[in-house]
């Protein structure tokens, strides 16, 4: 921002006027009026940039007023430079100067030209015009026939006038000469005041353009490409006049008006201009076409002075002061000044390059590329990871299944060792002299039972009870008689298992059986320190032990029937021999024993075959205990049945009724012995379990399995933590990938934009290329019709030369 440069400069005396002298001094940069004999007078003190008084030269004025913005001027910047005054006070003397005392506008010519021979790093191209405006018309004042130009406005040139010839000037000379043929068009008129006095405004512009000179170097040649555009005016201003003054009439009087009336608007513009900006409102810059040309200068882009001259005679005290104060309000008024550069085509296309290696760079900077490259490496260790993790996921599966399987086996052992534990009388004797024999055996499915021949089956109630062992007479073999003979009972299943093992399952007392096991000695771990395992364990075997005396107890009665019924039967014999109607049945009962005992022996193979098939359908797990019982049941009532058939006494029915009775608390026992036994079932897994899951706890056939159970739980838990930790490496790896895939989109989103800045500017390089062509066309197009228009003013010159006996001005000669 730039304040105007105001100055005041102070006319001599003209002679005829000077009577009385001069009403104002000077004082540095302070302007009073004073009275006759120099007392100031109060409120007539103006202060100002600067001050000339009367013998200031118009060198003074332009060194320290004008030169600067002359200056500024090569340098880009537009500079506007004026006079003001009313009329005769001594503005065009001020601008146009005399030969002795040239004013600032030769002097601002002369003086660009010199310094255009020192800026030797440019080069210039300046155009001169020259116009007026008279009446408010724009005439061209190099050119007589433009007149009344038009002003324009566009974007690129900003306010110009149409049409206005533009003069390219190599030298001062050349201006020189225009202003010659400026003043000559001019608009001069004689008033009272002034026999030469301007009738119109002028306006010499000059329009320097500068650009560095070429250079090898890229980076200067870029700059040297940015051409400075300036703008110069010299104007001087027609004088405000009073018409009572200048005696204008008719045409003067017309022209004073024109005068008046813009230099008003003038006035007006500056006194809005020197409000300020808050207050300032609309410029009137439209109402006139002096203030329209000279926006720029006035609150624009340019570097400013004006020159206000004053007549310094009493006569003139009035309009003097009205131009002070017209300078004062000027004074206030601040431009926003830069410096003009405009970018040539070349200027253009380089930035344009520039611009386009730079968003390279940018893309290149921002390291897309790597940020792909480093994606996509992410990508391929999670495919890498998740191949892997699938891998782990299926072993850990089969680990899963194999443990289950393993499980359940373990289960269904327990089960099947836990329905099958009651006890058995020995069967394979029929006179109840064995060994009560109490023994755990595996009994599951009896599916064939029924596909059985009923014939073929041992029908007796001790059927009901089955053992884990096939129990076969040796009938051509003898035990060995260092057999150990059987314990009477065992504190608990272990030891008894523990006695079978160390005796490899023979037993002594049972000298007429070969008992072999046929299933893995199983047992209860007994090192097993869980409490909840040993509680479990206890509640078991004290259960079983009270099954076992329940059974016991059923045994004992069992076996009292059966004494009673054979003490019965005598008196039955003795009863049915004194009844002749008995008489048939009296041979079957005296047979009944022997018959029994026979029935007994002939089907003790059978029984066996049974026990076999059963016992191997319980092995391969087809026989449930309730289909056992209910098939012992069975084979228990077909039993008494066919007692029953033999036996139809009275007496027998006695004994039949506590046979019945017997079956039924048999029954009930059964019962009591399955709800004890799924009981145990749910304990005993529940104990497997524990001991599964106790370490080290597996005895006898199952420690391996157990170890490997474990083995397989720690593979399993470690499989599961390298899971967790795989998964949490996925997660982190997403994690990554997504922050790298947000990354990627961002720079991908940069480089769209970016491409398709390059897209534009490599678009609009075509256009201001193709732009470049129409306008050199059209150029070469008018210089040819340039040079053809030169080739017949040429002609027309040397026709009206031989023509003609006046002699032609030589300045019409030649090129011009
Ligand atoms: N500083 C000066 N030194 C000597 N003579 C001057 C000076 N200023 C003006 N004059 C003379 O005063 C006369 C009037 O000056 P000039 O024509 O420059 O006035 P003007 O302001 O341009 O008038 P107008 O507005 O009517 O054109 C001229 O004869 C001029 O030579």
């Amino acid at each position: 921002m730039e304040k105007i440069c105001v100055a005041v400069r102070v006319r001599p005396l003209v002679s005829s006027d000077s009577v009385n002298g001069s009403f104002w001094k000077v004082h540095d940069n302070r302007i009073s009026l004073h009275k006759i004999h120099g007392t100031p007078l109060s409120n007539s003190s103006y202060a100002f940039d600067h001050v000339f008084d009367e013998s200031c030269s118009n060198s003074s004025v332009y060194e320290i007023l004008t030169k600067d913005i002359i200056l500024a001027a090569l340098n880009g910047f537009n500079g506007t430079a004026f006079a003001y005054g009313q009329t005769s006070s001594g503005k065009t003397f001020t601008m146009n100067g005399c030969e002795t005392d040239p004013g600032v506008i030769p002097r601002a010519v002369k003086d660009i030209f010199s310094k255009i021979e020192t800026m030797t790093e440019r080069e210039f191209l300046i155009r001169v015009s020259y116009m007026e405006i008279y009446n408010e018309e724009i005439n061209d004042l190099l050119v007589v026939e433009n007149q009344k130009l038009q002003i324009h406005e566009s974007l690129e040139r900003g306010v110009f006038v149409a049409g206005l010839r533009e003069e390219i000037v190599n030298n001062a000379e050349q201006v020189l000469d225009l202003l010659k043929v400026g003043e000559v068009n001019r608009h001069f008129g004689e008033t009272n005041m002034n026999v030469r006095s301007s009738r119109s405004h002028t306006i010499f512009r000059m329009v320097i353009e500068s650009k560095g000179k070429d250079s090898d170097s890229s980076d200067d040649s870029s700059i040297s490409d940015i051409v400075r555009v300036s703008v110069l005016n010299l104007v001087d201003l027609a004088g405000s006049e009073r018409i009572a003054k200048t005696g204008a009439d008719g045409v003067r009087l017309k022209e004073g008006k024109y005068i008046n009336k813009s230099l008003m608007i003038l006035g007006n513009v500056i006194n809005k201009l020197s409000e300020g900006s808050k207050n300032r409102g609309h410029i009137p810059y439209r109402d006139s076409k002096l203030t329209r040309i000279l926006q720029p200068a006035l609150g624009g882009n340019a570097k400013t002075s004006i020159i206000c001259t004053v007549a310094p005679e009493e006569d003139h005290i009035e309009e003097t002061k009205g131009t002070l104060q017209f300078a004062s309000r000027a004074k206030r008024i601040t431009n926003c000044v830069q410096v003009n550069e405009i970018l040539t085509d070349a200027a253009l296309l380089k930035r344009q390059q520039l611009e386009i290696e730079e968003l390279r760079k940018k893309l290149q900077g921002s390291h897309a590329g790597v940020l792909e490259q480093e994606v996509l490496k992410l990508r391929n260790d999670l495919l890498k990871y998740e191949m892997e993790r699938g891998k782990l996921e299926m072993e850990l599966e089969e680990e899963r299944k194999s443990r289950n399987q393993w499980i359940s086996e373990q289960q269904m052992k327990i089960e099947n060792s836990s329905t099958t534990s009651f006890s058995v009388s020995d069967c394979g004797t029929n006179d109840n002299q064995g060994p009560r024999y109490l023994r755990r055996g595996l009994i599951e499915e009896y599916s064939d039972i029924n596909s059985t021949s009923q014939g073929d089956i041992f029908k007796s109630p001790c059927l009901k009870t089955a053992s884990a062992f096939v129990v076969k007479r040796s009938r051509n073999s003898t035990l060995p008689d260092s057999s150990p003979s059987l314990p009477e009972a065992f504190s608990n299943v272990a030891d008894e298992d523990m006695w079978l093992k160390m005796n490899n399952g023979y037993v002594a007392d049972l000298d007429s059986l070969q008992i072999t096991p046929t299933r893995n000695i199983q047992s209860f771990p007994l090192s097993d320190t869980t409490p909840g395992c040993i509680s479990q364990t206890a509640k078991y075997e004290r259960e079983v032990q009270d099954l076992r005396r329940q059974l016991e107890l059923a045994n004992e009665k069992i076996n009292e029937l059966e004494r009673k019924n054979s003490e019965e039967v005598p008196s039955s014999k003795q009863l049915l021999g004194e009844n002749p109607d008995n008489q048939q049945e009296t041979p079957l009962i005296q047979e009944l024993p022997m018959r029994l005992s026979e029935y007994v022996e002939n089907y003790k193979d059978s029984f066996e075959e049974v026990l076999s098939v059963m016992q191997r359908f319980a092995l391969d797990g087809k026989v449930s205990t309730d289909k056992m019982l209910s098939t012992m049941s069975e084979i228990g009532a077909n039993l008494f049945a066919t007692l029953e058939s033999h036996f139809s006494t009275e007496n027998y029915a006695a004994i039949r009724e506590q046979q019945k009775e017997f079956h039924e608390r048999m029954n009930n026992l059964i019962t009591s012995l399955e709800l004890s036994e799924s009981s145990i079932t749910g304990n005993q897994k529940r104990t497997a379990l524990c001991s599964c899951e106790h370490k080290g706890s597996g005895l006898g056939g199952e420690t391996e399995s157990a170890y490997s159970k474990d083995a397989l739980n720690e593979r399993c838990e470690s499989l599961e933590r390298e899971l967790q930790l795989l998964q949490i490496e996925r997660d982190s790896l997403l994690e990554k990938f997504s922050e790298s895939s947000d990354k990627l989109a961002i720079v991908s989103s940069q480089k769209e934009n970016a491409l398709k800045d390059l897209n534009i500017e490599v678009q609009r390089r075509k256009n201001l290329e193709g732009e470049v062509k129409q306008f050199t066309a059209a150029f070469v197009c008018r210089q040819k019709s340039l040079t053809s228009l030169r080739g017949d003013l040429k002609t027309k010159i040397e026709k009206w030369r031989t023509q003609t006996p006046i002699s032609v001005p030589k300045s019409f000669d030649g090129q011009d």
